[in-house]
């Protein structure tokens, strides 16, 4: 990613310090009577800094928030889907969008995945890399610690946690 916007190649993971964490969470869904009335995961962005999701293999329901309007994520059998958490959407200065998403739930069939959140050690301050703040793109976000804990204050509070970081 740091190279594709021609960035000295450890500029993120540089950001993540020694003891970064791996948290991996099995997300079950189970069958429900009334899918058009409940979700499975509210709307939300992922607090991590990059999330790698192994989906059901047969059981569709991830849906991707873009111009207002919501995309299914298709399965695609044995493949891991790579989700832009806020963290890099902080650190690239907001290049890389960290987008909302939300799952549906299913009247015949339950549903597991899988989410590995990568995620900076919480004493690593993490903020946007310079090279990516100029005139014509300022700084958007602050420089933040333990983005987790923040990102569940807000989450509870049914707030975009992001807020805890913009400008
Ligand atoms: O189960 C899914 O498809 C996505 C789950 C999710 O968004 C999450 O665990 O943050
Ligand atoms: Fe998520």
């Amino acid at each position: 990613m740091a190279r594709s916007l021609n960035l000295e190649e450890n500029c993120f993971l540089n950001q993540y310090g020694d003891q970064a964490t791996m948290q991996a969470r099995f997300n079950y869904y189970p069958v429900c009577p009334r899918p058009e009335q409940v979700l499975g995961v509210k709307p939300h962005a992922d607090g991590s800094a990059i999330t790698m999701l192994l989906q059901d293999k047969e059981v569709e329901g991830l849906q991707v928030l873009k111009d207002d309007q919501w995309f299914r994520v298709p399965i695609i059998p044995q493949a891991l889907l790579i989700n832009v958490g806020d963290q890099v959407e902080i650190m690239s200065n907001g290049i890389f969008k960290s987008p909302v998403h939300r799952v549906l739930t299913n009247s015949e069939r339950e549903r597991i995945t899988l989410a590995v959140f990568c995620i900076p050690h919480p004493d690593q301050e993490i903020g946007p890399v310079e090279e990516l703040i100029d005139e014509e793109r300022p700084r958007l976000y602050k420089k933040v610690k333990d983005y987790v804990s923040l990102y569940f204050q807000y989450y509870q509070k049914g707030r975009r946690p992001m807020e805890a970081a913009l400008i």
